[in-house]
């Protein structure tokens, strides 16, 4: 069974912008808030991004004063079970789009261990270590608590690798886990579980562009459905948070929220 939030989650704040790239410089200014909370209170930056359409959305990041890439801890709220220069790896594409083009240390991007690609099992179990080693020794929780995860909205309301209907849903126990018949190719991937999502201090989809917007209005409007991303209710002191543009939020009935009038 999936572990229920133990507060009741605030409601989610959809921040809705007229374009593409105000969406990108609206969520560059979110993660360095975001980051600087992290860094006054402890020091570090831990953050989760997806693959997908994400990583180009964080292109604001480049060349942005503020941003103290030497506090980031950086991991992946999933990934394709493929080499990490497969053009299906969400590394890749968070290295082509941001890494590679800013001066974070490359021992701070936490991938999975491209041995292990042959046992899945072995590859989430190695993948949850790593998060054990960042988080069990500083914080008592029972699950990692992320300053910030970042993630997608798929067409089918899925987000990380949490597909409809899948038995991963009601995942309530590991931080990792497995699946080796993804509906979206390709099949084999790991997975960050609700409990490791919905623990995270913030939480913020990103989704764009018109062929969103049917999905967008049934995940944020009706919660009810279940869909996978709607699953995503961060536990208080937590908060989920929505950045789109216009054209994703054409059929949204739920009220939007300046970023510019709205205090971070
Ligand atoms: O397969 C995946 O899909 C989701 C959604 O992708 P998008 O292209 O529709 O934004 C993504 O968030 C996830 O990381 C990825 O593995």
């Amino acid at each position: 069974m999936a572990a229920a939030p133990k507060h009741t989650p605030h409601p989610p704040i959809v921040y809705s912008f007229p374009d593409a790239g105000g969406l990108v410089d609206g969520l560059a200014e979110f993660i360095i808030k975001a980051q600087k909370d992290a860094i006054d209170k402890r020091g570090r930056f831990t953050i989760a991004l997806s693959g997908g359409s994400l990583p180009k959305n964080l292109q604001g990041l480049i060349g942005k004063d503020g941003v103290k890439w030497d506090k980031w801890q950086v991991f992946y709220v999933d990934e394709r079970a493929v080499s990490l220069d497969d053009p299906d790896s969400n590394h890749l594409a968070c290295t082509q789009h941001l890494f590679s083009k800013v001066p974070i240390p490359s021992n701070h991007i936490h991938t999975i261990d491209v041995s292990l690609l042959d046992d899945l099992e072995e590859l989430s179990d190695a993948y949850e270590k790593e998060l054990i080693t960042e988080f069990a020794h500083r914080d008592a929780a029972r699950f990692p608590v992320f300053d910030l995860i970042l993630l997608g909205m798929g067409p089918d309301g899925h987000t990380a690798s949490l597909f409809p209907g899948h038995e991963l849903l009601a995942e309530g126990d590991r931080w990792v886990a497995y699946i080796e018949d993804s509906p979206k190719p390709p099949l084999k991937r790991i997975t960050f579980t609700y409990p490791v999502i919905n623990h995270a201090a913030r939480v913020a989809f990103i989704a764009a562009g018109a062929e969103k917007a049917e999905m967008l209005a049934r995940i944020v409007d009706q919660p009810e459905l279940g869909l996978p991303a709607s699953r995503v209710t961060p536990a208080h002191p937590g908060q989920l948070f929505w950045f789109v543009d216009e054209a994703a939020a054409s059929k949204l009935q739920y009220t939007k929220t300046s970023f510019q009038d709205h205090k971070l």
